[in-house]
C-alpha cells in the first residue's frame, strides 16, 4: 500500500509519544524497584515526570496542527466533518495510483493540496471541493471524478479555477436534494412568487429563470408532464396576462389540462397541430409590426419594456409531432419548420416564446436551427447519451446522478453552462394528481 509523507510524519510523531510514555513508565512504575533492589551501586533518583513534557508538547503540536487544517474556530463538528471529508478525498486520490510510474513504487508521495469551502459552515449542505493543480497530477486530476469520496454529497460540476491553479468541485448534499412537496397551487405561486417576477417561472429551490425558449426533454414517468403543468400554472397565475398555445399530439394529461385552464381554442393535437402553429405565427407577425417603430426609438429592449405580455407556444412530444408528419408533402414539413426556426429566431425580443417537450432528441426529431434557440435546456430522469449531447453540448457533463421522477438537469446562461449542467430537482406538486 502506498504510503503519504503525512501518513509516514504522522507515525513518526506517535512513535515518539510512545517512546516517550514507554520511557515515562519504566522510571516512574520499574525504576523505583530496580533501585530498592540494587545495592552494590546507588543509582541516581530520576524524575520520571520529566518524561511527560516532551509527550505533552508533542501533543500539543499535533492538536494545534490539526486544529488549524480543519478550522477548529468554526466549531468542533466543522472540525470533524471538515477531517473525515478530507480524509476521504486523499484516500481517493492516493488510491487513484498517481504515482503508477513504476520507480516511484517505492518511495513517498506528497498528494496535492485540499481545501473545502461550505456555502454555510453550520448545516454545510453544499460547497466546493478545491484540489491542487500541480504539474505532476494535471492529467490525472482532470479525468477524475470524486463522487464516490462524498459521502452524503453528490458533486454536481467539475472545474478548473480561472488561474488553473485548482480543480474545483462544486458539490450539494443528497438530503438538500430531497423532493419539496407542493400541496395547493396557491401553495405553488406563493412558492414561485418568492423569486419569480411576472416575466420568470421557477424551476426548484435554487433556480429561477426569466421566460425564454425552452427545451425539454425526458423519458415517460420522468415526470415531464407534471412540470410542464406546474410551469403553465405559474404562468397564468401571473398579473401580466400571458397567453399560452398548448399543443399535445397524444391528447395526455397536458391536453386536458390545457383544455380546461386555456380553453379549445389554443388547444391543439395532432390534428389540428400545424393550425395552431401558424396561428402562432401570425401573432408573432401581428406583434412584430406593432413593435416596429417601439424598437427604433427604443434600442435594446424588448417586449416587456413595451408592457406587453408573452405568447407562449407549447409543443408537448415534438419528435413523436414531427415524425407523424412525414406523411405530409414536402414543401407543407418545410414551411412548418421554417416557421418554428423563424419563432425560434425572433421571437425572444418580440415575446413570442417556444416551448418544445420530447421524449428524446436527436437532430432528426429536432432542427438545428431550432435547437440552437433553445436557451432554457432541461433534461428529467434519465436520458440516452444522445439526447445529452443533442440537447445540452456534445461535451456536456453529467452529474452521474440516478435521477427519479422530477429530477435532472439543467442549463441556463448565467446560472450553468451547456458543458456542465446543474442539478434539478422540481417540487412535487401533490394537487396535481
Ligand atoms: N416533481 C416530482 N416529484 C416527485 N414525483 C413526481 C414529480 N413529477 C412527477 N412525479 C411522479 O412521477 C409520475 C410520472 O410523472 P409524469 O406523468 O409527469 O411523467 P411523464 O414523464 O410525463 O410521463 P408520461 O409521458 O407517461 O406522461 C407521476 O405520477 C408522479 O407521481
Amino acid at each position: 500500500m502506498k504510503k503519504t509523507y503525512r501518513m509516514q510524519r504522522g507515525f513518526i510523531s506517535f512513535l515518539f509519544i510512545g517512546f516517550f510514555l514507554i520511557l515515562w513508565f519504566f522510571f516512574y512504575k520499574l525504576y523505583p524497584l530496580i533501585v530498592e533492589q540494587i545495592t552494590i551501586i546507588q543509582l541516581p533518583q530520576i524524575e520520571s515526570k520529566i518524561f511527560l513534557i516532551p509527550v505533552g508538547l508533542m501533543v500539543f503540536t499535533l492538536f494545534v496542527n490539526w486544529s488549524i487544517r480543519n478550522k477548529l474556530w468554526f466549531g468542533l463538528f466543522f472540525s470533524l466533518h471538515y477531517y473525515l471529508m478530507t480524509k476521504r478525498i486523499r484516500r481517493h486520490i492516493k488510491d487513484a495510483r498517481f504515482e503508477d510510474e513504476r520507480e516511484f513504487d517505492n518511495r513517498l508521495v506528497t498528494l496535492p493540496k485540499i481545501k473545502i469551502t461550505f456555502d454555510d459552515n453550520r448545516t454545510r449542505q453544499s460547497g466546493k471541493v478545491f484540489i491542487n493543480n500541480t504539474i505532476k497530477f494535471d492529467k490525472k486530476l482532470e479525468d477524475m471524478r470524486i463522487d464516490s469520496a462524498l459521502k452524503g454529497y453528490v458533486s454536481e460540476r467539475k472545474y478548473l479555477s480561472k488561474d488553473r491553479d485548482w480543480y474545483i468541485y462544486e458539490f450539494y448534499s443528497v438530503d438538500s436534494h430531497k423532493q419539496l412537496k407542493i400541496k395547493s397551487a396557491s401553495d405553488l405561486i406563493e412558492w414561485s412568487n418568492k423569486t419569480a417576477d411576472d416575466y420568470a417561472l421557477r424551476l426548484d429551490e435554487r433556480a429561477t429563470v426569466p421566460f425564454h425558449h425552452m427545451g425539454l426533454v425526458g423519458q415517460t414517468g420522468s415526470g415531464k408532464s407534471f412540470f410542464i403543468q406546474m410551469l403553465v400554472e405559474q404562468v397564468l397565475s401571473k398579473k401580466v396576462s400571458h397567453e399560452l398555445f398548448i399543443i399535445d399530439p397524444k391528447r395526455t394529461d397536458v391536453y386536458q389540462m390545457a383544455k380546461r385552464t386555456i380553453g379549445d381554442e389554443r388547444t391543439g393535437d395532432k390534428t389540428n397541430a400545424i393550425e395552431l402553429i401558424k396561428q402562432f405565427h401570425e401573432r408573432m407577425k401581428i406583434r412584430q409590426d406593432e413593435l416596429q417603430d417601439y424598437f427604433i426609438s427604443n434600442r435594446n429592449k424588448t417586449y416587456r419594456d413595451a408592457g406587453l405580455p408573452a405568447l407562449i407556444l407549447l409543443i408537448d412530444e415534438f419528435g413523436a409531432l414531427r415524425e407523424s408528419w412525414k406523411t405530409l408533402a414536402k414543401k407543407e414539413r418545410d414551411e412548418v419548420d421554417s416557421i418554428l426556426s423563424d419563432v425560434a429566431f425572433m421571437g425572444r425580443q418580440l415575446g413570442c416564446i417556444l416551448w418544445v417537450a420530447t421524449q428524446q432528441m436527436n437532430a432528426q426529431t429536432m432542427p438545428t436551427a431550432i435547437r440552437e434557440q433553445l436557451v432554457l435546456k432541461i433534461a428529467l430522469g434519465d436520458s440516452d447519451e444522445q439526447t445529452y449531447r443533442t440537447l445540452f453540448s456534445s461535451g456536456v457533463d453529467i452529474p452521474p446522478v440516478q435521477f427519479t421522477a422530477g429530477q435532472g438537469i439543467y442549463s441556463f446562461p448565467g446560472l450553468a453552462s451547456a458543458d456542465k449542467p446543474r442539478l434539478l430537482t422540481v417540487p412535487y406538486c401533490s394537487f396535481l394528481n
